[in-house]
């Protein structure tokens, strides 16, 4: 067989002892690609020797070990892990001088102490490892250069190592394109005694305790789909899984032990028909299995646009016209989960968000044990566990990109009896927090903050917190929100007054949960002692999604668009009022109201903007819209001017800088003021743009492709996932050109 032109070689004399899956694959690799200089194989089967070199798996082959090792620079065990102490002493009795020794075990631990007493002490040239890949097949003739592309490889240095030995065998694995990681030997026997070891024990042990039965044959007759995905591993090698048990004796032990007891709680959850905790387990574990490695990545929580490096390709032109109906609102999306899982009773959400916020809420509240069933198309079920049922979570609670998350939940959390720590992404770390952890102290909350009051946040569980007035020094509902929904655990009333008008879907929902909340003009009052009862709740779609497609069907030459089922409480309808003023066709039709919230399909056609000073009072009730608004700024004829919205800088990017800078990169003339903006309309070119994280910047750019006279690329537009996974797909729907651009 022919090899591929060699890479620099990194070792001279490479020798792998064992030829089964691992062993070949891994010395055929090398070989191939010319890493070492020589790759010697070693096994007591002889055929099996003479078949690895006629496969080209290795350069010679040979059964006596002593004569094999010597000279070697690299020596490679990939022997069963019982069998690796005798060819440890084996080794030893070599006295090889300069040779590193390194495996690919499933256990490093027994290892470890077969390699102290072998050779006396811990030699700084041992270096463990293993790979994280395997197959079905075995053998040498299952030998598969390829085996560890993109596999995880742990290697498990001890305290002696030596770096160059270390840095050796690294480079030999990322040369076979492996990920190279590394742990202790312990936390690798842990994790794997977790999450491979245990599942094969329950894989043999199942398979075999079904077919000792003496209906065996009907059972297997019956086995489905569900049977063999769960009992796949049961084919595996006996012999290889036997020693693995025995070796990582402990941490199997310890793993089973654990996992007893969590299946005699599902059993007596079936016998005493505690149907609950079924559901919470089911519920849990599914996402669990689905974001597992999302989780892990602390990434995000749909697939849909899961490329960190997502770019989408906007190509100039197009016409907007048919009838869409965006995604449910988020604010409304994130507060239903919240008072549905600490209200008593079950609570049924239609029209969800399956954006990432609102699913980081979700998982926020299962993570304190609530059972919440769905989304499964915009339905959710929660299963209320009342204002004092919420458990401490297993660890900190992750909310990705969501500052409404992080905010309101502060406000639940600084009156709970347990601690929470949470955590954001990128761009949430960047955010002020102070701005809820002031107030919250002063109620009596004990928070920690990262420097400048950025998350993570630690709110400290058991405070008693008091009730306050607090006149908020800035226009925000997050706040407002938080501080109501801590006044329902705090002594005496509390209220707070807004220096303008913000969104209020907290108090229209808490009295939609039967919770009283008193509203005077700018103040909101709530008072403890009251409970929360659960409710049906119909989430309309979303304005601030919907602006992306009314500015789009203003600037659009021949259009018509029909936005179905809009949410216009006039808290949010800023966008409206203000597309209004600068001339925009744009009608309401079947206004109604739904759940206390109104309603209503909302009609725009192709006009002429004209450029306008944007109305202070508008300001608050239009903020998560200016960015797209910018952008009918850009088409429209004169000057628009935007004051009164510094707000606008703290958002998931600093929206002023980086519409400045977006726009001007299009050709256009934008200034920033530190509260607003000032924009010249007049001609757009297309260019390279960036969304710096921020999902709205994204598709506000998208937008403007209607009217560039170039493409426009929106590097970093993974985030528009948060708040409009299917943004893409309603573009195209229609008539607008946006696609991800893929790239290898
Ligand atoms: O309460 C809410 O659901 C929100 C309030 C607003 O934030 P601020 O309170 O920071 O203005 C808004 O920007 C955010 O998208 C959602
Ligand atoms: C500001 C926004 O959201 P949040 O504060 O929840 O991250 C937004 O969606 O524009």
């Amino acid at each position: 067989m022919q090899k591929t032109p060699p890479a620099t070689p990194l070792v001279k004399r490479l020798v792998v002892i064992g030829l089964g899956l691992i062993g070949a694959s891994f010395a055929k690799g090398i070989r191939d690609l010319g890493l070492a200089e020589e790759v010697i194989g070693v096994d007591l089967n002889l055929q099996a020797c003479q078949r690895a070199v006629e496969l080209g798996v290795v350069d010679s082959c040979s059964t006596d070990l002593a004569a094999a090792c010597k000279d070697a620079d690299v020596i490679m065990l990939a022997v069963p892990v019982l069998a690796l102490q005798t060819l440890l002493s084996k080794l030893a009795a070599l006295n090889l001088k300069n040779t590193i020794i390194t495996d690919a075990g499933s256990v490093k631990g027994h290892l470890l102490a077969a390699a102290q007493a072998a050779f006396g002490k811990l030699p700084p040239l041992l270096v463990l490892g293993h790979p994280i890949a395997g197959s079905e097949r075995s053998g040498v003739e299952a030998a598969n250069p390829g085996l560890f592309k993109h596999h995880k490889v742990i290697l498990t240095p001890h305290a002696h190592t030596d770096p160059a030995a270390l840095a050796c065998v690294e480079q030999l694995w990322q040369g076979l394109g492996a990920d190279v990681e590394s742990m202790s030997v312990d936390q690798h026997d842990r994790v794997l005694a977790a999450t491979s070891h245990l599942p094969h024990l329950l894989a043999f042990g199942l398979v075999d305790s079904l077919a000792k039965r003496s209906e065996n044959l009907e059972i297997f007759r019956y086995a489905a789909g569900g049977f063999r995905d769960f009992t796949r591993i049961a084919g595996s090698d006996p012999v290889m899984w036997h020693d693995i048990f025995l070796a990582n004796r402990e941490a199997v032990l310890q793993q089973l032990d654990q996992f007893r007891g969590d299946l005699d709680v599902l059993r007596n959850a079936i016998a005493e028909e505690d149907g609950r905790h079924l559901l919470g387990v089911f519920t849990r574990a599914r996402v669990a299995r689905e974001h597992f490695s999302t989780i892990l990545a602390q990434r995000a929580y749909v697939e849909t646009m899961l490329d960190n490096n997502l770019i989408f390709l906007a190509s100039p032109g197009g016409q907007v016209n048919g009838s869409i109906r965006v995604p449910g609102d988020k604010s409304i999306s994130h507060r239903a989960i919240m008072l549905g899982s600490l209200a008593e009773g079950v609570t049924e959400i239609d029209g969800f968000l399956e954006g990432e916020d609102a699913l980081a809420t979700i998982q926020a509240f299962r993570d304190m044990g609530v059972v919440i069933e769905g989304p499964e198309k915009g339905r959710v079920v929660v299963h209320g566990v009342g204002l004092h049922g919420l458990q401490a979570p297993p660890g900190p609670i992750y909310v990705g990109n969501s500052g409404t998350t992080m905010r309101l939940l502060s406000g639940i959390l600084a009156a709970q009896n347990f601690d929470t720590t949470l955590t954001g992404d990128a761009s949430l770390s960047k955010r002020p927090m102070n701005r809820i952890a002031k107030p919250l102290r002063e109620m009596g909350a004990v928070i920690e903050t990262a420097a400048e009051g950025r998350p993570p946040l630690t709110l400290r569980g058991g405070q008693r917190l008091t009730g306050m007035h607090y006149a908020m020094p800035m226009a925000s509902a997050q706040v407002k929100s938080c501080l109501l929904l801590a006044g329902m655990y705090a002594s005496g009333e509390t209220s707070v007054t807004e220096p303008a008008p913000t969104r209020d879907h907290t108090e229209r929902m808490l009295r939609g949960f039967g919770y009283p909340v008193e509203v005077n003009g700018p103040t909101a009052k709530i008072e403890s002692n009251h409970a929360l009862t659960a409710t049906h709740i119909e989430v309309p779609a979303d304005i601030s999604s919907a602006a992306f497609f009314m500015v789009a069907a203003c600037i659009a030459p021949d259009s018509e668009l029909l936005l179905e089922h809009i949410g216009i409480n006039p808290t949010r309808t800023g966008i409206i009022d203000i597309l209004k003023l600068m001339g925009a066709d744009l009608s309401l039709e079947r206004i109604h109201e739904v759940g206390g919230e109104l309603v209503a399909d909302i009609r725009v056609r192709s006009s002429r903007l004209k450029g306008i000073e944007i109305p202070l009072e508008l300001v608050p009730l239009a903020i998560d819209e200016f960015p797209v608004l910018f952008i009918a700024a850009a088409c429209a004829e004169g000057r628009t001017i935007l004051r009164g919205a510094e707000e606008l800088r703290v958002k998931e990017s600093d929206r002023i800088q980086v519409m400045v800078d977006g726009l001007t990169t299009l050709g256009v003339s934008a200034q920033g003021t530190p509260d607003g903006i000032i924009i010249e309309g007049g001609p757009m070119g297309g260019g390279e743009i960036w969304a710096h994280g921020d999902h709205r910047i994204a598709m506000s750019f998208s937008v403007a492709a209607l009217r560039a006279n170039a493409a426009i690329r929106i590097h970093d537009s993974v985030h528009v996932a948060t708040s409009f996974p299917n943004f893409l797909a309603l573009c195209k729907q229609v008539g607008m050109h946006v696609e991800p651009e893929v790239h290898s």
